[in-house]
């Protein structure tokens, strides 16, 4: 069942600039500029873009908070801005800036009063919050203030209040970012759990790879407002040509040695140490052969693709051309 579909959606916004005493200029930012967009109920979707790629603009309007310049879209079968009542109680939305909770209550009373907002009954108030606190662990701060909680207690409650009303669809704008190590493994494994029950469609932006890695099934990447990547996670190291790294060491120091092999660069060379990166069209067996030649060696040591690397040259790569 498709829960967001969106078809060339635009957001310009015109700003006007003082270019003289008595003269202004208007320039016009395509912030979103023809996003086509279809998720699935229960897919977990990361939408990722470098700093200004039109990210936060996007989920705005997937929320009705921004009217879009142009085209269509429907979540949950309403269009958010003009049905944006209807659509709050089938949303969960987390954006840093923003917060649903009662900065002077206790946390458990920020939530009960949400209960009377979106109108839950007790009971299933109750089950859900029970989820949340038990893998959330809120139970050590829920009648602190949320004045008075941590960046990474007050997340894990702004979570649990997105959730408490059970929405089809959460919308999260950087769920970890500037959270100590535990309450970012807090978030995603709550998160990770949420995904795998199927029943709740998620949408996250995020610049952390580590969340991209542990919870984005299926990757959206946009820049200059425009959709360039749409894919899992492995299609997009087959995509940007993620490398895998290789690293040798000799009993002896390597002096003026050269690989001819295809796809291999010899990266860094210290001592008795070298590292070579390798494209994903080249053969490890065909770099070992040529090393092993060579006589003296030690050890070999292969890692993976690093997302970092991937995500760092789709983001700088010229490459990067919009999706069809
Ligand atoms: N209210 C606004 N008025 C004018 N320009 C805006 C407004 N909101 C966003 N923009 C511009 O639109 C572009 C996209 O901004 P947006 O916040 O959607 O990017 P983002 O991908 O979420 O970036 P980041 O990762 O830095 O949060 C940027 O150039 C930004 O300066």
């Amino acid at each position: 069942m498709t829960v967001i579909e969106v078809r060339g959606l635009r957001k310009h916004f015109t700003i006007r600039k003082k270019v003289s005493r008595f003269r202004r200029e208007s320039t016009e930012v395509r912030a979103v500029d023809g996003v086509d967009l279809t998720v699935e109920r229960g897919e977990l979707l990361g939408y990722l873009g470098p700093n200004g790629a039109g990210k936060s603009t996007t989920l705005k309007m997937l929320t009705g908070v921004l009217t879009p310049s142009g085209g269509e879209l429907s979540v949950c079968g309403l269009t958010p801005v003009p049905q944006r009542r209807r659509l709050a109680a089938r949303i969960g939305v987390v954006f840093g800036q923003r917060s649903a909770l009662q900065w002077d209550l206790p946390l458990r009373e920020s939530f009960s009063l949400l209960r009377h907002v979106y109108r839950v009954p007790a009971g299933d108030h109750e089950t859900a919050l029970r989820r949340c606190r038990d893998l959330l662990d809120l139970d050590a701060f829920l009648d602190t203030p949320v004045r008075q909680l941590s960046l990474g207690q007050r997340m894990r409650g702004e979570l649990t209040a997105a959730l408490l009303h059970r929405p089809e669809v959460i919308f999260l704008d950087e769920p970890t970012i500037g959270l100590d190590v535990l309450s970012k493994q807090a978030v995603r494994g709550f998160l990770a759990e949420l995904g795998a029950r199927g029943d709740t469609t998620i949408v996250l932006t995020t610049h952390d790879l580590a969340d991209i890695e542990r919870l984005c099934r299926r990757i959206v990447v946009i820049d200059h407002g425009r959709v360039v990547h749409d894919g899992s996670l492995p299609e997009l190291h087959a995509r940007y040509g993620s490398r895998r790294r290789v690293t040798v060491d000799f009993a002896e120091p390597v002096t003026g040695l050269s690989v001819d092999v295809p796809g291999v660069t010899l990266e860094r060379a210290e001592g008795t140490r070298l590292e070579f990166a390798l494209e994903s069209t080249a053969e490890v067996g065909d770099l070992l052969a040529r090393l092993v030649a060579v006589g003296g060696l030690r050890d070999v040591t292969i890692a993976e693709p690093e997302i970092e690397d991937v995500i760092s040259r789709l983001y700088t790569s010229q490459v990067a051309a919009p999706v069809d």
